[in-house]
């Protein structure tokens, strides 16, 4: 992830086209890699502004916890048991490092595939090979988290259109309507500058 983000901002430099913040262009780099890898088109909405301020330590999910931590993190965000469960299928892409989480490997056989392997592998239980973090077996051992975790292990579909619809929640917090109002002006020019991106994501 820092080497993607070094990538990323090293090319916005480079292309001083991309009128973007950085906000929106990293929430961009996340649907154009989902759409190029396989995955649903989730519909990109600008108007993030850039902060200097980093928010505090301790906001992000901890993996070694279960369903109660998921639900107080999640929840505060205003987001569902199936926001949660879908969310959490984008581990279908990539891999653990053990110099940054201490976690190491990849969810399913094909990282750079985005598809609902993520849950037949979670169904089917610890594979050689394959990472399933205590958050990850979380899903399976709730009831509530279960039931979409069957779904989406079956229904692939369902599974892209639920999937497409959290991240499109979870990008789009505190994003105010006015603000993107006034960045939509630029429509166009952003419209133009996904299809450079995803030429510039091909590296
Ligand atoms: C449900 C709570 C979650 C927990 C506890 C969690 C935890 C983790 C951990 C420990 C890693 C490995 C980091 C590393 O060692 O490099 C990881 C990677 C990853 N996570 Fe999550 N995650 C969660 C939710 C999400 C969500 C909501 C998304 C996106 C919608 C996501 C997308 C990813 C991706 C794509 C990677 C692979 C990164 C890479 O290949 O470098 N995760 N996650």
């Amino acid at each position: 992830m820092p080497n993607s983000f070094y990538a990323l901002d090293h090319r916005k430099s480079r292309l001083n086209i991309l009128r973007i913040t950085y906000a929106d262009l990293y929430q961009l780099a996340g649907v154009v890699a989902v759409e190029v890898t396989g995955g649903p088109t989730i519909d990109f909405v600008p108007g993030r502004k850039d902060s200097k301020v980093s928010p505090k330590e301790g906001r992000l999910p901890d993996a070694k916890k279960g369903p109660p931590h998921l639900r107080d993190i999640f929840y505060r965000m205003g987001l569902s048991d199936k926001d949660i469960v879908a969310l959490s299928g984008a581990h279908t892409l990539g891999r653990a490092h053990p110099e940054r989480s201490g976690f190491d490997g990849p969810w399913t056989r094909e990282p750079l595939k985005f598809d609902n392997s993520y849950f037949v592998e979670l169904l089917n239980g610890e594979s050689e090979g394959l990472l399933q973090l205590p958050s990850d077996k979380a899903l399976v051992e709730d009831p509530e988290f279960r039931r979409y975790v069957e779904l989406y292990a079956k229904d692939e579909d369902a599974f892209f259109k639920d999937y497409a619809a959290s991240h499109k929640k979870l990008s789009e917090l505190g994003l105010s309507p006015s603000s993107s109002k006034i960045i939509q002006k630029d429509g166009s020019i952003l419209a133009q500058s996904a299809v450079e991106l995803q030429s510039l994501l091909q590296w």
